[in-house]
């Protein structure tokens, strides 16, 4: 049984996104989350799962969506991310369907002092529930790791409340995701702070569990945004088994892996790791670093094989008189950053073995 028999192909939300992320667990998979900031990207990750058939994340972070809105509106009060998250959840809408793959719409991280981001997005799920029965987005994600343990989650408590009533998902994050993160440096962040500990796993499962089953945790476990020289970090995915037994225990429950786990930071991690977080849990891995990579890669071989035919509008090495317009049009070179994303975007979906899942 594939996924396609258990839901409908397009964007999929509450129950259907419960469902997708139980049969990632069941079989022993996870889905990538791929930030997008164009029209283009969000393509380029609908093709590469699609050509792998298989289902896909769509994620906008607060800048990815304010950039997804034009670099040249005023992000005061948020209004551009709001406007950006929507617009691209509506575009991620308009289109899904007819890759005939499932797709989850979310929003990545959400700090403290970005909350009127999140209000926004969620004052538009709850409008188009009213209309659809359903939230604009599957799910968004709180960060608010650099807060205290009580603050965390009495803030996501009361979001979570709201997001019930309509369906949608959350994912929190506890414990801090190294290297750089919407401008805040975490590089020389205290290690322990990387690594969450298993009671707090459970005090979180725990108490959101008394209002919904509809969230996932993001735990540390030495997770770092961004791509390094070899060794500088350290991941350690076993610690996530850990914390799936420890809930096991305090549950007396018959499944072993009852948290969906998110696997942050996602670029530069080996196979193994990879392999190791999905063994123990992780549904959800968020890849950046290395699509934005492959998406200039892209541009940067095209540039230097046709470099003879860019240099003027007319006049190229077959000619002096030849015009230069196919080369130099959009969709000719923004098409070959796409290649190369959608070959990231596969090698991702086979790394966590998110490959022929319909
Ligand atoms: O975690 C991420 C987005 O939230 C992505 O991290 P990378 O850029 O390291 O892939
Ligand atoms: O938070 C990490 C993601 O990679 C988003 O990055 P960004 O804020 O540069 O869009
Ligand atoms: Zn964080
Ligand atoms: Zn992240």
């Amino acid at each position: 049984m594939g996924l396609l028999d258990i839901v409908p192909a397009g964007v999929v939300t509450g129950k259907n996104l419960s469902k997708v992320f139980e049969y990632a667990r069941e079989n022993g998979f996870a889905i990538p989350a791929i930030n997008c900031t164009s029209t283009s990207t969000v393509n380029a990750a609908l093709e590469g799962a699609r050509d792998i058939k298989s289902p896909i994340i769509i994620q906008f972070s607060q800048g990815g969506a304010a950039y997804f809105a034009g670099k040249g509106l005023d992000n005061k009060n948020q209004e551009a991310s709001i406007i950006g998250a929507v617009a691209g959840a509506q575009y991620v809408r308009t289109v899904a369907k007819a890759y005939g793959i499932p797709v989850i719409i979310h929003s990545d991280h959400c700090a403290k002092k970005l909350l009127p981001w999140f209000d926004g997005m969620l004052a538009a799920d709850e409008e188009y529930f009213k209309a659809h029965g359903e939230p604009l987005f599957s799910s968004h994600m709180l960060d608010l790791s650099e807060e205290s343990k009580e603050e965390n989650i009495e803030i996501c408590l009361k979001y979570l409340r709201r997001m019930a009533a309509i369906d949608c998902h959350l994912e929190m994050e506890i414990g801090i995701t190294g290297g750089e993160e919407d401008g805040v440096d975490n590089s020389e962040v205290d290690n322990a702070a990387l690594y969450t500990q298993p009671e707090d796993i459970w005090e979180i499962y725990q108490r959101f569990s008394e209002v919904t089953d509809l969230f996932s945790i993001a735990a540390g476990f030495g997770n770092v945004h961004g791509v390094y020289a070899p060794g500088n970090v350290k991941l350690h995915p076993e610690l996530l088994g850990k914390h799936q037994a420890y809930v096991v225990d305090q549950l007396k429950c018959e499944n072993p892996k009852p948290v969906f786990f998110v696997f942050h930071g996602g670029s530069g991690s080996s196979e193994a790791e990879i392999a190791e977080a999905v063994k123990n849990g992780v549904v959800k891995m968020n890849v950046d670093t290395d699509t934005q990579w492959a998406y200039w890669a892209g541009l940067r071989d095209y540039y230097e094989a046709k470099k003879g035919y860019l240099q003027t509008q007319v006049g190229n090495p077959d000619g002096d008189n030849k015009p230069n317009k196919k080369h130099y049009d959009p969709r000719v070179f923004v098409r070959e950053c796409e290649k190369t994303m959608i070959q990231r975007v596969k090698q991702a979906c086979e790394n966590l073995g998110n490959v022929n899942r319909l």
